[in-house]
C-alpha cells in the first residue's frame, strides 16, 4: 500500500506543473463547456453502440417484420450522424483551444523575457529561451489540444465500458477483472522502456541538430578552413547514432505491439470460451455476448490509449515546468512602486559617487571600484583604458541594466535606483561598438530608435547621418531589406545606420562605444562627420579608441582594474607621463599623424 502511495505521489508531482496551464484553459470557458459536452456526447454515442448490436442479434435477425430492421438501421444512421457531428467538434474546439492556449503562452513569456534583467541573460542561454518558447510551447499545444481530449475521451469510454460490462454479465467482468493486472503490468513496465528509449532517440537527434545549426550559421567560416568533409563526417555520426536510438526505440514498441495484442485478444478468446458455453446453457443471450465482447475491446482500447498519452502528458508537464520556471523569474531592475520623475528640463546631467560593482555572474571581483565623476550638460567625455577596464561596465551602470553594491548613479540629479527604468532610459540613445542590426527594411532599422517616427524623420536622420549616400543607391531606398544581422551592409554603413538611430531618438544624453575595427579612409570621414552631427548639444560619454575623439573630448577619464586613475585633457595627461600617456603611447601610435594634424 505504502508502495502505491508513493508511486501515486510520484505521479502526481510529475503531473503538477500542467496545472499552471489551468489559468490560460480557463479564460476561454466557452471553449472549454464546448469541447467538453463534445467529448461526452461523442463517447456517450459510442457507448450506446454495443446495446445497438446486441438488439440486431438478439431480433433483428430473427424478426420477421422488416420494418423494424429497416427503423432499426434509421435510428444507427441518427446515431453515427451525431457521432460524427460530435467527434468532430471536439476535434475542433479541443484543437482551437490549445492554439489559443499556446498563443497566449507564447505572447507572455516573450514579454516577460524582454523585461528580465541584463544579469538573467548573464547566465542563460539564448538558444535554450528560444527553444522553451518554440518547442516547450509546442508540447503543451499538443498536451492541452489533442493529448488531454484523447485522455478525457478513453476515461469516459474506458469507466463506461466497464460500467456497461458489469451491468451486462457480472460474471464475466469478473473474469476480465481478474485477467486485467495480468496483461497490463507487463504492458506498463514495456511502455516504459519504449518511453526511455523513443526519450533517448529525441536527445541524440536534438544533439545532432544542434550541431548542424551550429555549423550552417558559420558556413563561411566552416568553407574558409575547407572542413566540409570533417563537419559532415562528425553529423552523419551524429544522425546514424539518432538511427540506431530510434531503432532501438521502434524495436521496443514492436515487441510491445505483439504482446499488447497477443494477450488482449488471449483474453477475449477466453472470454468467448467461457462465454459461449453460458449461451449454451442458455444463463446468456448470443447478444449479450456480443454487447459483452465489445465493451471489453473498448475498455482494452481506452486503456491501451491512457497508457500512451501518460508519456505524451508527463513530457508536457517536464515542458510546462520549464516554461513555469522563466515565467517566475522576476527582473533584478524593476521599476520603484513610486518611482521618482526626472525633472522635465533635464539637459543629460551624468554623475557617479563612490560607486562599487560587481557582476552577479562574479560577485567576488568587483568591476568597479570606488567610482565618482560627474559630466555636465553638454559636455563631452571620453573613456579610456586597457581592456577589462570597466569602461562597458560604466555605460551598463548608466543605462540601469544593474545597480550598484555601493554608491550612487544620479541621471539629472536623479538617484537611478529611484527612477523608472523606462524613463530613465528614453534619455539615453546608444551607439554601440557592434552595431545591432535587425533583418528588416533599413527604415525599420533605424525606427527601432524611435518607434512611430514619420516617415520624414526617419528619413531626416538617414541625411542627418549621411547615410542617405548609400541608402540612395539601394535597390529599393529605405525599404531595402538588409538580410540577416545587416549581413548586405559593410561596417561604415552598419555604423551609420546606428548613428542614424540614435539621431532619430534624440535624446540628451549619448552613449558611444567607438568601433575598434578600422574603416577605410572614406567611410571613416562619413562615420566620423556623421558622429560629430550627432554628439552636438548633447551630454556625451565616448569610450575611445581613436585619437581625433580623444582630442575632440572636453575631458578624458582614464581606468584601469576598474579604477578611475587619471583625469584631465589630453595635454594635461600627456604631461603627467603616467597611465594614458603610456597608454597613448601605445594605443594611438598608428594615429599620429592625425595627432599632428589636429595639433597644428
Ligand atoms: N556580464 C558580465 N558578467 C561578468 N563579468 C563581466 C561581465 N561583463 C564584463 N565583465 C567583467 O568586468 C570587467 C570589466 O569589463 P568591461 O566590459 O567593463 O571592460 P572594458 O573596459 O569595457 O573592456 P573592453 O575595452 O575590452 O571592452 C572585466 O573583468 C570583465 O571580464
Amino acid at each position: 500500500m505504502a508502495r502505491t502511495t508513493a508511486r501515486y505521489e510520484e505521479r502526481t508531482a510529475r503531473l503538477r506543473p500542467l496545472r499552471s496551464v489551468a489559468p490560460y484553459v480557463l479564460r476561454y470557458p466557452g471553449l472549454v463547456a464546448a469541447a467538453l459536452i463534445a467529448l461526452t456526447v461523442a463517447a456517450g454515442t459510442t457507448l450506446t453502440l454495443p446495446l445497438a448490436v446486441r438488439q440486431m442479434i438478439d431480433n433483428g435477425f430473427t424478426s420477421a417484420d422488416t420494418t423494424f430492421v429497416a427503423n432499426y438501421f434509421f435510428l444507427l444512421i441518427g446515431i453515427a450522424g451525431l457521432l460524427a457531428l460530435a467527434s468532430a467538434s471536439r476535434y475542433y474546439f479541443v484543437i482551437t483551444l490549445g492554439e489559443r492556449v499556446v498563443a497566449d503562452l507564447r505572447r507572455d513569456v516573450f514579454s516577460h523575457v524582454t523585461t528580465l534583467s541584463p544579469a538573467f541573460f548573464d547566465a542563460a542561454l539564448s538558444g535554450e529561451i528560444v527553444s522553451r518558447l518554440s518547442a516547450d510551447t509546442t508540447q503543451i499545444k499538443a498536451a492541452v489540444g489533442a493529448t488531454a481530449s484523447v485522455a478525457l475521451r478513453n476515461v469516459i469510454l474506458g469507466l463506461g465500458a466497464v460500467g456497461m460490462m458489469v451491468v451486462t454479465s457480472p460474471k464475466l467482468s469478473g473474469l476480465v477483472l481478474a485477467a486485467i493486472p495480468l496483461v497490463v503490468l507487463p504492458l506498463v513496465a514495456f511502455g516504459r522502456a519504449v518511453r526511455r528509449k523513443a526519450r533517448q532517440a529525441q536527445d541524440t537527434l536534438a544533439g545532432a541538430t544542434a550541431y548542424a545549426s551550429e555549423q550552417i550559421s558559420s558556413v563561411r567560416t566552416l568553407q574558409s578552413f575547407t572542413n566540409e568533409g570533417l563537419v559532415t563526417g562528425r553529423f552523419s555520426r551524429a544522425v546514424e547514432a539518432a538511427f540506431d536510438a530510434a531503432r532501438a526505440s521502434v524495436l521496443a514498441r514492436a515487441v510491445l505491439t505483439f504482446f499488447a495484442i497477443f494477450t488482449i485478444f488471449a483474453s477475449v478468446v477466453m472470454v468467448l470460451w467461457f462465454g459461449s458455453h453460458d449461451v449454451l446453457t442458455g444463463a446468456m443471450s448470443p447478444g449479450a455476448l456480443g454487447q459483452f465482447l465489445i465493451y471489453s475491446v473498448f475498455a482494452a482500447g481506452a486503456l491501451g490509449a491512457l497508457s500512451e498519452v501518460w508519456g505524451e502528458l508527463s513530457q508536457a508537464a517536464g515542458a510546462a515546468e520549464r516554461l513555469t520556471e522563466i515565467l517566475a523569474e522576476k527582473p533584478a531592475i524593476s521599476a520603484p512602486a513610486s518611482p521618482k520623475p526626472l525633472p522635465a528640463t533635464g539637459k543629460g546631467a551624468i554623475a557617479f559617487e563612490r560607486v562599487t560593482f560587481a557582476y552577479p555572474a562574479r560577485p567576488d571581483l568587483p568591476a568597479l571600484h570606488d567610482v565618482s565623476f560627474s559630466v555636465k550638460p553638454g559636455e563631452t567625455v571620453a573613456i579610456v583604458g586597457p581592456s577589462g577596464a570597466g569602461k562597458s561596465t560604466v555605460f551598463s551602470l548608466i543605462l540601469r541594466f544593474y545597480d550598484p553594491e555601493a554608491g550612487k548613479v544620479l541621471i539629472d540629479g536623479v538617484d537611478a535606483s529611484d527612477a523608472d527604468p523606462a524613463a530613465l532610459r528614453a534619455r539615453i540613445a546608444i551607439v554601440p561598438q557592434d552595431v545591432t542590426i535587425f533583418a528588416a527594411s533599413v527604415r525599420d532599422n533605424i525606427a527601432f530608435g524611435r518607434p512611430g517616427a514619420s516617415g520624414a524623420e526617419i528619413a531626416l536622420a538617414a541625411k542627418d547621418a549621411l547615410a542617405d549616400e548609400f541608402i540612395d543607391r539601394l535597390e529599393n531606398g529605405l525599404d531595402t531589406e538588409v538580410g540577416e544581422r545587416g549581413v548586405t551592409l559593410s561596417g561604415g554603413q552598419r555604423q551609420r545606420i546606428a548613428i542614424a538611430r540614435a539621431i532619430l531618438r534624440d535624446a540628451p544624453i549619448l552613449l558611444l562605444d567607438e568601433a575598434t575595427s578600422a574603416l577605410d579612409a572614406g567611410s571613416e570621414t562619413l562615420v566620423q562627420t556623421a558622429l560629430a552631427r550627432l554628439m552636438e548639444h548633447r551630454t556625451t560619454i565616448v569610450i575611445a579608441h581613436r585619437l581625433a575623439t580623444v582630442l575632440k573630448a572636453d575631458r578624458i577619464l582614464v581606468m584601469d582594474g576598474g579604477r578611475i586613475v587619471e583625469e584631465g585633457t589630453h595635454e594635461s595627461l600627456v604631461s603627467k607621463d603616467g597611465v594614458y600617456a603610456g597608454l597613448a603611447k601605445l594605443q594611438f601610435e598608428t594615429g599620429a599623424s592625425a595627432f599632428r594634424g589636429a595639433a597644428e
